[in-house]
C-alpha cells in the first residue's frame, strides 16, 4: 500500500523537524532532569564515606542534604519543562499531520476513498495520528536524556573502578535478552492488531451505517455476528500481542534492578583481598542502583521504537498515494465549452482497454450557455461521464477540455470554481439548512443564502420546517426526506453561481410537481451558463438545446427531442416506454380519485 521507499525515520524527521527547537530545548531539560535524579545518588555516597571516616561535622551532612533535596525538586522542574516543551511541539505536529491527510484526500482520486472503508481512514487520522505522541513527545526527549545520563554514570563508575563498573552492568546481557525476546516478531503481532482494530473499526462503520437495512431485512444476526466476531479478532491479537510481551517484558523489569546480586559478592571479595577502598565500593553500590532507574525507563520505551514503523506506514499510506496530477498556477480557460474528444475510461484500470471499459471513445461536444441532456439505459456511463468533467477521476485516455484547456492543466481549485456538481445523494453535514447551503460559497451572508434558496424555488419550503433556516439537516442529511436534501443541494449549487453546472438525477426524489417548478427556477438560474442534466424522466428534458443518448459507454445518438424521435429508435424506444409509464400512471391516480 506504501507507494514510498522512504524509511520511518526519515518520515519522523520530516513531520517533526519544523519544530526541532522545542525538541531540542525539551532534550536539553530532560537531560538536566535526569542528571539532577542522579545527584541525590552521589550525595547519599558521599555522606555514607563520611560517616565511615567519622566525620561529625553536622553541616557537611546538611549541606549534602539541601543538595540532595534540591536536585530532586529540580529533577521534577526540569521534567516537567521538558514533557511541555515536547508535548507542545508534538501537539503541533500531529495537529500538522492531521492537516496533510485532510489535504491529501482533497487532491486524492474518488476512486482511493470510495474503495478504502470510512472507518479506516477515520481509524488513521484520529488514532494512529494520535498514537504518534508517545513517540515524539517521550520517546524523543525522555529516551534522549535518560541514555545520556546512563551513559555518563556508567562512564563515571568505569573511571572510579572497572571491575565495578563491570559488576554493575553484569544483569544488563540478561535484560536485553529479555527485551530481544520482547522484540522479536513484536512489530508483526502491533501490525495483526492494527489491522484488526481497522476491521473493527470498518464493520462498525457499516454496521451503524447501515442499520436501516439491517433492521428492515431482518440480517441483525447476522451483521451483528460480523461485528462481535471482529471484535473478538481484535480482542484476541491484543491478547496475543500482549501474551508473548509481558513475560518478557516483567522477566527484564525484575532482572534489571539486580544490579546488587552482582555488585556485592563481587565488591566483597575485593574489599577483602585488598584491592577496593571501601568508600570505592560504597559509591559504586549507590551509582549502580541509580543507574539501572535510567536505563530501565530507556528499556521502557523500545515497544515504542517497535510500533513507530507500522504507525508511520499507516500515515504515509495515505500521504503517498498518487494524486490528481494537476498544475499549481490558475490555467487560462477560453469559455464554458466542454468536449470530449475519444474519451475511454475504466473504474479498474485494467480493463481501460478492454469491451469491460465503462467509457469507450467518447466525442461529445457540451456548448456554452445552454443546456445538454444525458439520457440512456441505466449503467451506460452517464455519470462516469459528469464524474470526470468535474475530475472526480482522471479520464483514462483521450481528452476533455474546458474552454479548450484540457482539464488535466486546470488546478483542482480553479476547476472547482467553475464546476458545480450535483449528485443524486448530495452530503448534507450535521448542521443547519443555513450552513448546509453557505457551503456553496463560505463568504456568503444570511441573506446571500436565503436569496439562493428563494430564487431556487425552496424559500417557502425552507420556512415550513420547524425551526426554518436553522434546522439540522442531521448526520449525513438524516432529518430530511430523499426529496428535501435535493432542493438543498441545488441551493448550494446555486448560491455557488459557478458558471457549469451538472444535475447528475438531482431531483430523483422529488414528485413531478415540485421537480417542475425546481426546474423552472434552476433554468432562470442557469441562463447564460453551461447546464448538463442527467435525468430518466425524460419529459423534464425534452426542451434541452442538445440531447446525448449514451449507451453502453458510447454516444449513441445526438440532437434535439424532435431529431432523436426521428433518428434514434433506443431514444423513441425511452420516449415511448416513458410516456406509456407516465400515462398508465395519471389513469391510475385518475382511477384513485374517481
Ligand atoms: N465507483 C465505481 N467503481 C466501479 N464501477 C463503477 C463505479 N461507479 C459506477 N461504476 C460502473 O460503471 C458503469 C457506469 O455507471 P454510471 O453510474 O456512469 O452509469 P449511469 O448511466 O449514470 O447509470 P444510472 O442511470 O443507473 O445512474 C456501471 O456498470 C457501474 O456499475
Amino acid at each position: 500500500m506504501n507507494q514510498d521507499s522512504r524509511g520511518t525515520v526519515s518520515w519522523l524527521w520530516e513531520f517533526a523537524s519544523p519544530h526541532k527547537k522545542g525538541y531540542a530545548a525539551s532534550l536539553v531539560f530532560a537531560t538536566l532532569g535526569v542528571a539532577c535524579g542522579m545527584v541525590p545518588y552521589f550525595c547519599v555516597a558521599q555522606i555514607v564515606i563520611a560517616l565511615l571516616s567519622g566525620e561529625a561535622a553536622m553541616s557537611f551532612y546538611g549541606f549534602y542534604c539541601i543538595i540532595a533535596a534540591g536536585a530532586w525538586l529540580m529533577r521534577y522542574l526540569f521534567h516537567g519543562i521538558s514533557t511541555t516543551l515536547s508535548h507542545k511541539a508534538t501537539f503541533a505536529v500531529i495537529s500538522e499531520i492531521r492537516v496533510k491527510l485532510t489535504k491529501k484526500l482533497t487532491v486524492l482520486p474518488m476512486g482511493y476513498l470510495l474503495d478504502t472503508p470510512s472507518g479506516r481512514l477515520k481509524n488513521i487520522l484520529v488514532e494512529r495520528v494520535d498514537s504518534i505522541e508517545t513517540t515524539l513527545a517521550h520517546v524523543v526527549p525522555e529516551m534522549g536524556g535518560n541514555v545520556l545520563v546512563s551513559v555518563a554514570t556508567v562512564i563515571y563508575l568505569f573511571v572510579l573502578d572497572w571491575r565495578m563498573a563491570l559488576a554493575a552492568l553484569a544483569t544488563l546481557p540478561l535484560g536485553i535478552l529479555c527485551y530481544l525476546g520482547m522484540m522479536r516478531g513484536y512489530e508483526e503481532r502491533f501490525k495483526n492488531y492494527v489491522e484488526k482494530n481497522k476491521r473493527l473499526n470498518d464493520v462498525a462503520v457499516e454496521y451503524i451505517g447501515g442499520i436501516e437495512v439491517i433492521k428492515a431485512f431482518n440480517q441483525s444476526a447476522s451483521s451483528y455476528e460480523k461485528f462481535t466476531t471482529a471484535a473478538r479478532e481484535a480482542a484476541a491479537s491484543a491478547i496475543d500481542w500482549m501474551r508473548s510481551t509481558l513475560p518478557f517484558f516483567s522477566t527484564a523489569m525484575s532482572v534489571f534492578p539486580a544490579v546488587l546480586v552482582s555488585v556485592l559478592p563481587i565488591g566483597t571479595l575485593l574489599y577483602m583481598n585488598g584491592s577496593l577502598p571501601v568508600d570505592t565500593f560504597l559509591v559504586a553500590i549507590i551509582l549502580s542502583l541509580g543507574v539501572m532507574g535510567p536505563l530501565i525507563t530507556t528499556m521502557s520505551y523500545t515497544d515504542d521504537i517497535g510500533k513507530v514503523h507500522t504507525i508511520v506506514n499507516e500515515i504515509t499510506s495515505i500521504l503517498t498515494q498518487p494524486e490528481l496530477k494537476r498544475p499549481a498556477a490558475d490555467a487560462g480557460v477560453n469559455g464554458y465549452d466542454i468536449n470530449l474528444e475519444n474519451v475511454s475510461f475504466a473504474y479498474n484500470k485494467n480493463m481501460e482497454k478492454t469491451e469491460k471499459a465503462v467509457l469507450k471513445g467518447i466525442n461529445l461536444k457540451i456548448p456554452a450557455c445552454g443546456v445538454t441532456a444525458l439520457v440512456g439505459p441505466s449503467g451506460g456511463g452517464k455519470s462516469t461521464i459528469a464524474k470526470l468533467i468535474a475530475s472526480l477521476w482522471d479520464a483514462g485516455s483521450g481528452k476533455i477540455t474546458i474552454g479548450g484547456t484540457n482539464v488535466q492543466d486546470i488546478p483542482l481549485s480553479q476547476l472547482n470554481s467553475m464546476v458545480a456538481y450535483v449528485a443524486q445523494d448530495n452530503y448534507l453535514f450535521d448542521e443547519s439548512i443555513r450552513e448546509n447551503i453557505r457551503m456553496g460559497k463560505p463568504s456568503a451572508s444570511d441573506e446571500e443564502v436565503e436569496q439562493a434558496a428563494r430564487q431556487s424555488g425552496f424559500h417557502d419550503f425552507i420556512m415550513q420546517l420547524e425551526h426554518g433556516y436553522e434546522t439540522s439537516a442531521g448526520g449525513a442529511g438524516g432529518h430530511l426526506s430523499g426529496g428535501e436534501r435535493q432542493r438543498i443541494t441545488i441551493a448550494r449549487a446555486m448560491l455557488k453561481d459557478a458558471p457549469i453546472i451538472i444535475l447528475d438525477e438531482a431531483t430523483a426524489y422529488t414528485d413531478p410537481e415540485n421537480e417542475a417548478v425546481i426546474q423552472m427556477a434552476v433554468s432562470k438560474l442557469v441562463e447564460g451558463k453551461t447546464l448538463i442534466v442527467i435525468a430518466h424522466r425524460l419529459s423534464t428534458i425534452t426542451d434541452s438545446d442538445n440531447i446525448a443518448v449514451i449507451d453502453n459507454g458510447r454516444v449513441s445518438a445526438q440532437g434535439t427531442h424532435n431529431v432523436l424521435l426521428e433518428t434514434s429508435l433506443l431514444y423513441k424506444n425511452m420516449w415511448v416506454a416513458h410516456s406509456s409509464a407516465k400515462d398508465s400512471m395519471d389513469t391510475n391516480v385518475q382511477e384513485v380519485l374517481v
